[in-house]
């Protein structure tokens, strides 16, 4: 039946409009994942914390996915159950945890006090930003699936681009928008820092719809294949297969590459704002604008690379330029007479064009290494990699302002202000950058040997 009928994923509209779908929910949680970061200062004035406290908030994200496996285990279930159930609770877990989120921020109960000898309100808030990480990951993985589904052997590149292209809209949102906003609808001069929250919220729910939408065209998509809800037997994944794929080494280089080089990036956002506004002089309400040029780059070359990689082929190439680069920008970074504002916008766009280049190439060279069965589960499990770094790297950031990079600290009119010196953190991000260059190097080496045709094109004439 399946050779007589035609796949849904040959109509076009079909799978362009299946991406668009899948994309907006993911676009929905990377706008929650950096709202918090602009808002550093204001939690710093108004709420009394300190950057160990927005570091611990910030590592939460990965609490959950690291130690108790809850990506591990998404992924399992992603391979077993498939992508509807599993993007559908996905979506569900994001809006539970930004609920705590905003429980915390708006203080709907009092948050005087401490819990485990963290104060109550980061306590409760990571809490729901921990939540909200294993939502936004699993989410992520099966977001991949869905496109390799609907994609392989056709634009998988392009599509994968234009995924993350859409979803780091929502992180320019987030970069952009929470000071002013909070700004804007305060009261008697007193931010109301809550409500770029609530926004996120509302975009989640919409987020949910929009995946309730998608997994009726994955529906019409199965059914289309000939593929009952039933998963046969011989195409099954077996949890064994967790040991073929972590003993492929080509695995291993894809997954410390994902760890080193986005340790370079989402945790550096976190902080980008606070660099701009302490090393660069820039006032509070521009701060958050410059670090949002990084995502607005990547929404225009991530699918051209993409697109590059997909007709041309030389993944493993664009990957080792990306680290380069990485190893570049966070190095002009560290040195401090580089200190003029323009020099950050240069910077932060280069490392924009960076921030395209490696994962344009590094998610669609996964199922060219992994059989499609277990995609799933090697997505998660690089994930789960990355997220030591994505939970590591905010804390240890965090620690070292704290103790070793404090310039100045004052009260003026009861608010506290905190002066920081960003040379330190720096230089640790462009540590990232050099392991990611040996890495890659590997990566290019283990390709050449094994064959896995990561420098040839994804699009089969
Ligand atoms: C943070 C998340 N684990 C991640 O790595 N996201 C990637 C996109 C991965 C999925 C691509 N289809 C990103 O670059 O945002």
């Amino acid at each position: 039946m399946s050779a007589i009928t035609q796949s849904l994923r040959e109509s076009k509209t079909a799978r362009w409009s299946a991406l668009a779908i899948v994309s907006f929910t993911m676009l929905t949680g990377y706008y929650i994942n950096y709202v918090i970061s602009p808002l550093k200062p204001m939690l710093e004035q108004y709420m009394g914390w300190d950057s160990g406290d927005f570091g611990f908030w910030n590592s939460a994200y990965g609490w959950f996915n690291v130690f108790f496996l809850m990506l591990i285990f998404g992924g399992i279930i992603l391979d077993k159950i498939g992508v509807r159930f599993t993007g559908l609770g996905a979506a569900i877990t994001m809006i539970i945890g930004t609920g705590l989120q905003y429980i915390a921020i708006e203080g709907v109960f009092p948050m005087e006090g401490m819990i485990f000898g963290v104060k109550k309100q980061i306590a409760i808030g990571a809490l729901g930003f921990g939540i909200f990480g294993v939502g936004v990951e699993i989410a992520g993985i099966t977001v991949s699936k869905i496109i390799v589904k609907w994609f392989k052997g056709k634009e998988l590149a392009l599509a994968m681009g234009l995924e993350m292209a859409t979803a780091r809209m929502g992180t320019a949102l987030a970069l952009a928008l929470p000071l002013p906003m909070a700004k804007a609808l305060g009261t008697g001069g007193i931010p109301n820092i809550s409500a770029p929250v609530m926004l996120g919220l509302a975009l989640l729910v919409a987020g949910l719809i929009a995946f309730i939408w998608y997994t009726f065209m994955d529906k019409k998509l199965e059914a289309s294949e000939g593929i009952s809800d039933e998963i046969n037997e011989e195409d099954a994944f077996k949890v064994s297969d967790i040991f073929v794929i972590i003993s492929n080494k080509g695995f291993w280089l894809l997954a410390l590459l994902c760890v080193l080089f986005y340790s370079g990036i989402f945790p550096f956002l976190y902080y980008a704002t606070d660099l701009m506004i302490n090393k660069y002089a820039v006032g509070e309400d521009f701060a958050g604008a410059i670090p949002s040029l990084l995502p607005f780059g990547t929404i225009l070359l991530t699918p051209l690379f993409g697109s590059i990689y997909d007709r041309k082929g030389k993944g493993a190439t664009i990957m080792l330029i990306g680290s380069i680069m990485l190893l570049c920008v966070h190095a002009l970074f560290t040195i401090p007479v580089l200190n003029h504002y323009i020099i950050a916008v240069a910077l932060i766009i280069l490392l924009g064009v960076t921030f395209s280049l490696v994962p344009s190439a590094m998610w669609p060279s996964v199922p060219k290494i992994i059989p499609e069965k277990q995609l799933g589960t090697a997505y998660a499990l690089i994930f789960w990699v990355q997220n030591w770094g994505l939970m590591g790297m905010p804390l240890l950031i965090g620690l070292v302002l704290e103790k070793y990079c404090i310039t100045s600290q004052e009260v003026v009119d009861g608010v506290s202000k905190i002066s920081y010196d960003y040379t330190l953190p720096m230089a640790i991000f462009a540590a990232t950058g050099l392991l990611a260059i040996g890495i890659a190097l590997l990566l290019k080496a283990e390709d050449k040997k094994k064959g896995y045709g990561l420098e040839l094109p994804n699009i089969q004439k």
